[in-house]
Parts: C-alpha cells; sequence; structure tokens
C-alpha cells in the first residue's frame, strides 16, 4: 500500500533534514547566472539546481509562475522538472497556490496530483480562501495516491495578517482546525500541510493558533531574501520543530551558477537550520 504523504515526508527530513530547495526562476535569477530569460534558460537552470542539491535536501519547491510565464515551453520545463524528481525519488512541493469553486478544484487536483498527470507532484500548495470545504476534491485525490497538499495558513507576506487574522478565533485559526480534522489518526504527521511564515512576528500559539494540535507538517517560506534566518524558524515553531519544512530559493539560488557552490550552500543552510531547531 503507498505510504500516506505525512510519513514519506517526515522519512525524507529524517534523512536529509528540513531544508526544501525552491526553484524560482526570476528573470534576475537568470541574468545573474548568464542564462536567456526563455524556456531554454529556465531548463539549464532547472537541470543545474536538481542536479546540485539532489540528495542534499528533503523536498524541492518548483514555483509555477516562473514556468508558466514562458507559456506551453515553460509548462514543457516544469513537467521535466516533475519527472526528473519522480526518476530521482526527490519530493515534490509544487508551488502553485490553487483555490477555486470545488468543482472547478476537482480539475486542479486532476492536473497536479492525479497519477500519471503530465504535472504531476508529490505535493501542491493550495489556497483555503474560497472556504477550506473547496479543497475537498484536492485532499481527497492527494489521500487516495500518497500525496500531500500543503494549505496556506499565515503567509509570509505582512499583507496576508490583514485577511488571515481577522475574527476571533482568526480565520487562519479556523483553517488550522480544520486541517487538524483531516489529519486526525495519521502519523507521525498528517498529508494535509500547513503554510506557516517563518516571518511572523510572534509565534502562531500567541495569535490563538494552535499549529501543534494540527498534525500538520508546516512549509515555512520567509527565509533568507524575505529575512527571517534559522533562529526566526526556531522560536517560531517551538513544539513542533521536527516537522518544519523550510523553502529557501533565492537563499540558495543566488549562489549559483557553480554546481559546487549550490550544493555547498544547500549544505550551509541544513547545518544552521538543525543546529538552530536541535537547540
Ligand atoms: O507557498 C509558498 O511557498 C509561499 C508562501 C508564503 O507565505 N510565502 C512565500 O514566500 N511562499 C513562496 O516561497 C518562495 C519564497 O522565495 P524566497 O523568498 O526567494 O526564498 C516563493 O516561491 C513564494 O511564492
Amino acid at each position: 500500500m503507498t505510504q500516506h504523504f505525512g510519513a514519506r515526508l517526515s522519512a525524507a527530513m529524517q534523512e536529509h533534514g528540513p531544508l526544501c530547495v525552491g526553484l524560482d526562476p526570476h528573470a534576475s535569477v537568470l541574468a545573474d547566472w548568464g542564462l536567456p530569460d526563455t524556456a531554454d534558460g529556465l531548463r539549464t537552470f532547472s537541470r543545474r539546481v536538481l542536479d546540485a542539491v539532489t540528495g542534499e535536501c528533503a523536498a524541492v519547491k518548483p514555483q509555477s509562475a516562473f514556468y508558466e510565464r514562458h507559456g506551453s515551453a515553460g509548462l514543457a520545463v516544469l513537467e521535466e522538472v516533475l519527472a526528473t524528481c519522480r526518476d530521482r525519488g526527490v519530493l515534490s512541493v509544487l508551488d502553485v497556490k490553487r483555490g477555486d469553486i470545488g468543482s472547478t478544484m476537482g480539475a486542479y487536483a486532476e492536473a497536479f496530483l492525479a497519477e500519471g498527470a503530465p504535472l504531476a507532484a508529490d505535493s501542491i500548495t493550495v489556497s483555503p480562501y474560497l472556504g477550506y470545504g473547496s479543497l475537498r476534491p484536492a485532499l481527497e485525490l492527494a489521500r487516495r495516491g500518497g500525496r500531500g497538499v500543503w494549505v496556506l495558513g499565515l503567509t509570509s507576506n505582512p499583507e496576508g495578517r490583514d485577511v488571515q487574522l481577522v475574527g476571533e478565533p482568526p480565520v487562519a485559526a479556523r483553517v488550522v482546525e480544520a486541517v487538524a480534522a483531516d489529519n486526525a489518526g495519521l502519523a507521525p504527521v498528517g498529508d494535509v500541510g500547513l503554510v506557516v511564515g517563518a516571518t511572523l512576528p510572534v509565534p502562531p500559539s500567541e495569535l490563538g493558533i494552535d499549529l501543534a494540535a494540527s498534525g500538520a507538517p508546516v512549509l515555512a517560506p520567509g527565509v533568507g531574501a524575505q529575512g527571517a534566518g534559522p533562529d526566526d524558524v526556531a522560536r517560531t515553531f517551538t513544539g513542533l520543530r521536527d516537522r518544519v519544512l523550510v523553502p529557501i530559493s533565492r537563499g540558495v539560488l543566488a549562489a549559483g551558477p557553480d554546481g559546487e557552490e549550490l550544493r555547498s550552500t544547500a549544505r550551509g543552510w541544513t547545518t544552521r537550520l538543525r543546529a538552530a531547531l536541535t537547540s
């Protein structure tokens, strides 16, 4: 029987640590790497990153937007990235942040979470702000295939708080409660993850949000270019440090294009994150 996503993720994090390398081929990154801002540039960039970091991180997170901006040729490169991850057994977090009415959400689920789909990933990011229940088709299809979803909870951008922290209890706390219900009974963590930025000014518990009880793995962006560091991750996620996956894009990619530099930068982040999360 296929292992559920939380179990696969935990095994990968045990082996490789908390780092998830983000593939965000900004035009400026491509330029810094001496690559054209074209689908061919994306392909070379993606291969270099994957070759450098395979075995150095628990997962990789291609950001779909940077591939979509090149149209069908960019999507073809994204398909190649996801196929390479599958071939190498590298867990993928496809960052597409989808969310729609349930019937349309079913089609997104088939696009990204169905066995054999060209853009199938191990997990995707989804937005619950059309109502958590609208995500149901994605949650169900993911679970059937041993895949996962990452639900936006408290995002790393400051403006997110205008929506996510409204109300009593805050909107994000209700999202977290819904995630907890879906993760009930799954160990060591569930297959419905939460996205919570490492840039929060105070730990989520002080905002009335109980991540520990959610059974969710946490995807914690914001480290590196957005200003947070390993100590912020440790402080924000006290009590659930063994289930925090830390995506870093520009903070790794700035070391390119040299493969050895990329690899040693990824290793350096892993060492610092591990030290902070176990201190
Ligand atoms: O879902 C995400 O990954 C995400 C959520 C969030 O709250 N904040 C956030 O920055 N991200 C993504 O994480 C990546 C951060 O990139 P860097 O700031 O370069 O490490 C980008 O791909 C963002 O789209």
